[in-house]
């Protein structure tokens, strides 16, 4: 039954192909007869053999290519191939009634067209038409197509007169005319725009930490601190996680998996930690419960009192390091004397709600001077909320990147990721309890948010490594060495890496 469907889909779709270019049908049919006529009017056997033996040795040369080197395969047989067809069976067909139909077209009025004509321009919906009642016509142009993993791009040209705003505003209904999960614009520089359509959620499937980068001198400190493996990104890549002169802010509902990206910026760091490379501070206003597994790898403070306290001996540190820094060096160096300072704000809503107010002003102020003073001298602020408004952040626009995980409102998504994130598809408002830990990321200076998956981090996990790599100050070496086996996600390799 399936196997008919296919095949009156394919017959279909061919003779749409022969009606929309009857002469390129007419030609290609032509060559493959004049091939086949050559090929049986071949006279001499070994002429017909050796013809018949390049198409099979073609043939099964791409099978064993693709079956031995599937990857080389894809990046050139398999992708161009699937671009060919993309264009010409998937978008191709349906562009131009799309396009009409979602607004991506100008028309110039030459002359009125009267009553009887107006109607019909109403009724009208192919460029051909509108030129016949009188209007010029431009409609944006479907220019290429290709595609990574299970998200198709196509880019466009646009006619003078639409903004990819324009774009955007019709990304719904385009998603739902070509039955994608999802539409997002990209601007491609002026006048041409990506359209990133995605046909299958790739990050459904919930990732565990993988292996942990081995951070044990300032140069690999350095390049762990530039872009840290927390996630994947939508097209398969990785995520890195930029912490290295930028401040980052994480905003989602209850549930949504904030702490699984804090605890993948943990762990990722662990070795740095244990090395005296990096300090992390975890503030924990809900009582240090949820903190209690990093313990060993960070200074926890779950009393507000020291909270401020906290802060305002890290302001302290920051100001000896900038004078320490005054006219040798623009950044700083981690070193075991002057560590890479991670400060975490877990929940900053609670913690401005349960101080009183003389406290929360202190918190404010030194978190002010650590997110504007901090990045150059080796300060990174990570302050995760479930209320991103700017009562609750003052401090928003200082931090560089931004992440954020399901929100319960449309509106909360722009003041997480700036002006213009939903309309460019960051649809957080609409990401599925079923997959906490996705979420939308949005790095300073890249408008376009990008849609990712933070990898899961079990309890047993973080505290393995805890055990493995306490930091200096803070942890004796693991008492029981039977309770140390290393759990999924931690390689032995890492468990026993350098100190
Ligand atoms: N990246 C992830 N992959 C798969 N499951 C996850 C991920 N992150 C979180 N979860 C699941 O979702 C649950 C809630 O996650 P988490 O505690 O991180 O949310 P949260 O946003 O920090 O919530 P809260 O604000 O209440 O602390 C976790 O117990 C876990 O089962």
């Amino acid at each position: 039954m399936r196997g008919w469907r296919h095949g009156w889909w394919v017959f279909r779709l061919l003779l749409a192909d022969v009606l929309r270019r009857p002469l390129r049908t007419f030609v290609g049919a032509g060559l493959l007869t004049s091939g086949a006529y050559v090929w049986w009017a071949s006279s001499r056997w070994q002429d017909q053999a050796a013809f018949s033996l390049t198409a099979v040795v073609l043939v099964v040369s791409l099978g064993v290519w693709r079956w031995r080197a599937p990857r080389s395969y894809r990046r050139t047989v398999g992708r161009w191939w699937g671009c060919w067809w993309r264009r010409r069976y998937r978008y191709g067909p349906s562009w131009q009634t799309l396009a009409l139909r979602h607004g991506l077209y100008v028309t110039d009025r030459r002359q009125d067209p009267g009553v009887v004509r107006s109607l019909v321009l109403a009724w009208a919906d192919t460029p051909r038409a509108l030129r016949q009642q009188g209007q010029s016509v431009e409609v944006a142009r479907l220019r290429r197509v290709r595609f990574t993993g299970a998200t198709d791009h196509l880019l466009v040209a646009l006619p003078a007169g639409i903004t990819p705003d324009t774009v955007a505003a019709g990304c719904d209904s385009l998603a739902h005319a070509w039955r994608a999960l999802t539409v997002r614009v990209r601007p491609a520089g002026p006048g041409w725009v990506w359209l990133d359509i995605t046909r299958a959620d790739t990050l459904r499937r919930p990732l565990l930490l993988g292996a942990v980068p081995t951070l044990t001198d300032a140069t690999t400190v350095l390049a762990g601190l530039a872009g840290l493996s927390v996630g994947v990104l939508e097209d398969g890549s990785s995520w890195r996680l930029k912490l290295r002169g930028a401040h980052v802010l994480i905003a989602g509902t209850t549930g949504s998996g904030k702490s699984s990206l804090l605890w993948a910026i943990v762990a990722g760091l662990s070795t740095a930690v244990h090395a005296g490379l990096v300090r992390v501070t975890w503030l924990d206003p809900k009582g240090g419960m949820e903190a209690t597994p990093a313990r060993p790898l960070a200074d926890v403070v779950d009393r507000i009192d020291d909270m401020a306290d906290t802060l305002d001996a890290l302001v302290a540190e920051l100001d000896q390091r900038a004078a320490a820094l005054a006219g040798t060096s623009r950044q700083h160096k981690p070193s075991v004397s002057s560590p890479h300072r991670v400060v975490v704000v877990d929940e900053l809503a609670t913690l401005t709600a349960l101080a009183d107010s003389k406290t929360a002003r202190r918190v404010e102020a030194a978190l002010g001077a650590l997110l504007s003073r901090g990045r150059a001298v080796g300060f990174t602020v990570i302050t995760t909320t479930v209320d991103p408004s700017k009562e609750v952040v003052r401090w928003r626009g200082l931090h560089a990147v931004r992440v954020a995980f399901r929100l319960d409102e449309p509106i909360q998504v722009d003041m997480v990721l700036g002006d213009g994130a939903l309309q460019r598809g960051a649809a957080c408002d609409r990401i599925p309890l079923s997959t906490p830990g996705v979420c939308f990321v949005r790095i300073d200076g890249v408008p376009d948010p990008q849609r990712a998956r933070a990898v899961y981090v079990p309890d047993k996990t973080i505290e393995h490594l805890g055990r493995t790599y306490p930091a200096p100050a803070l942890c004796p070496p693991p008492s029981d060495p039977a309770e140390d086996t290393a759990p999924a996600g931690v390689t032995p390799a890492q468990a026993g890496a350098p100190a």
